[in-house]
Order: structure tokens, then sequence, then C-alpha cells
């Protein structure tokens, strides 16, 4: 497994006002897999994610990046581990508008005083279909191109399991096409792990396997999605919740 949490809880807030996001969550995502997170709003998907991420921290129950309990791990050694064994995309592109689209894409790994590999980076960089805009600023790019340059970004190191939340959320539905399938090649071409939240039963279908949460518990998984399966399974929450 890439990544995994082992009966995840996560209580926020305090008194009165506790929130259960993850109630007793275990789930696998294994290596050089595309896996989707669905369920309805405020079922656990980002608190998931950012768990297993380590972006946040569990209440109890254990996360791991592959042997490595994130638990066991302090502060300095939890952003090593983001910097140098994660990648992210997030719905807000996140780049630096200051820089280039090369400079965005080796960003962390020059943060991380590593070259990278340059051959890698070269073949990334015509994977995203960004060879042209190299020199160019983000501001001089469209969304789909800038979400383009975070998914780059997020593969420059080769880490071990990349993170997008949400990452069609801000884009047009051509240029979430185009993001979801660079995404889906990185997995099967490039022999990436990816674990995707998304509400989108379109993005869904893009995964190996989709993984349902409802009220912070892991309900369903469906191997082989298509948009029409993963509707379905969602028509049913909504039937039977009030
Ligand atoms: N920082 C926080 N403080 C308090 N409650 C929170 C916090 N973050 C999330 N929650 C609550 O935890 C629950 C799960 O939230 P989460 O964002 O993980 O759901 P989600 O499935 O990603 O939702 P959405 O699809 O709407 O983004 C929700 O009830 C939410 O209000």
């Amino acid at each position: 497994m890439a990544a995994r949490v082992t009966d995840a809880v996560k209580v926020y807030g305090r008194g009165d006002t506790t929130v259960r996001a993850l109630d007793g969550v275990s789930v696998g995502f294994p290596a050089g897999r595309f896996t989707a997170i669905m369920g309805p709003s405020g079922s656990g998907k980002s608190t998931l994610m950012h768990c297993a991420a380590g972006l946040d921290t569990l209440t109890s129950g254990t996360a791991r990046i592959g042997d490595t309990d994130l638990g066991d791990l302090d502060d300095r050694r939890l952003t090593l581990l983001r910097r140098d064994r994660v990648g992210f995309v997030f719905q807000a592109f996140n780049l630096v508008p200051t820089l280039t689209v090369a400079e965005n894409i080796t960003l962390p790994l020059d943060l991380a005083g590593r070259g990278g590999d340059p051959e890698w980076i070269d073949a990334l960089v015509d994977v995203v279909g960004l060879r042209d805009r190299l020199r160019h600023r983000p501001a001089e790019l469209s969304g789909g191109q800038q979400q383009r340059v975070a998914v780059a970004r997020a593969f420059a190191g080769r880490p071990e399991v990349v993170f997008a939340d949400e990452p069609t959320g801000n884009l047009d539905s051509r240029s979430g096409q185009e993001v979801l399938g660079l995404l889906g090649r990185a997995v099967r071409d490039m022999r990436r792990t990816v674990v995707m939240v998304t509400h989108d039963p379109v993005a869904a279908a893009h995964a190996d396997e989709v993984v349902f949460l409802a009220d912070g518990r892991l309900v369903d998984r469906m191997a082989s999605p298509t948009a029409d399966k993963v509707l379905d399974r969602l028509k049913a929450f909504e039937v039977r919740s009030p």
C-alpha cells in the first residue's frame, strides 16, 4: 500500500460542538493505482485525505505512508515527509505567480535542495503538454494549463503518492477532462499512485476504484467505475439520508 489509514477517527471541536468527521475508517490506497474518494458533502472526504497525507492528524487510529506511521513523526519530520514523499494537487492551483512554469514545476525539488531527475522532468513536461509554455508565468496561462503545471509539480519528485483534492473543481469540463486524463496516464503509463477527492461522478470514473464515505464511515467500494454506476450509488445515499 502506498498509503493507508486504520481505525481512523477525527473529532473536531469540543463539548457540544464536536463533529466526528471520521468515525473508524480503515482503507488502503494501493501503489500504482488511481483511487477516488466520494461521498455526500460533509461525509469526511477532505478530512480523510488530509489525515492520510499528513496535512492533519488523527484523533485516534493510524495513518501510514508506505511503512511510516505518521503518528510517530514530529512536526519537522512530517514536513519533510510531505515534501519528499508526497505530492499535492488542490482545487486552487497554488502556483507562485512570480515564477515561470519551469520554475514552478521544480519548486519543491529546489526547496528540498534536490536537483531531481532531468529526464523525468523533461518527460513530465511533454506529458502535461507545456513544452511551449515553460518560460511563461501562471497569469499568462488558462486555468486548465495552470492545473497541468500543478500536476507536473506534484509528480516532479516522483513521490510515493499524489493526493488531489477536487483537482477539477475550478475548471470547465474540457480542461477538467484533460487534467483527469493526465492523472490517469501518470498512473497507467508512469506507474504513479493517485488518491483523489471528488464530487463529480465523471471525474471518479477515471479512477481504478472508488471508495465511498458517508457520515465519516467507509460504506462501499467500487472497482472499474463508470459515471453512471457512481451516480446510481450516490443517489442511493440521498434516498436514505433524511
Ligand atoms: N476544521 C474543522 N473544524 C470543525 N469541523 C470541521 C473542520 N473541518 C471539517 N469539519 C467538519 O467535519 C465534517 C467532514 O468535513 P469534510 O470537509 O471532511 O467533508 P467533505 O466530505 O470533504 O465535504 P465537502 O464535500 O462538502 O467538501 C463536516 O461536518 C465538517 O463540517
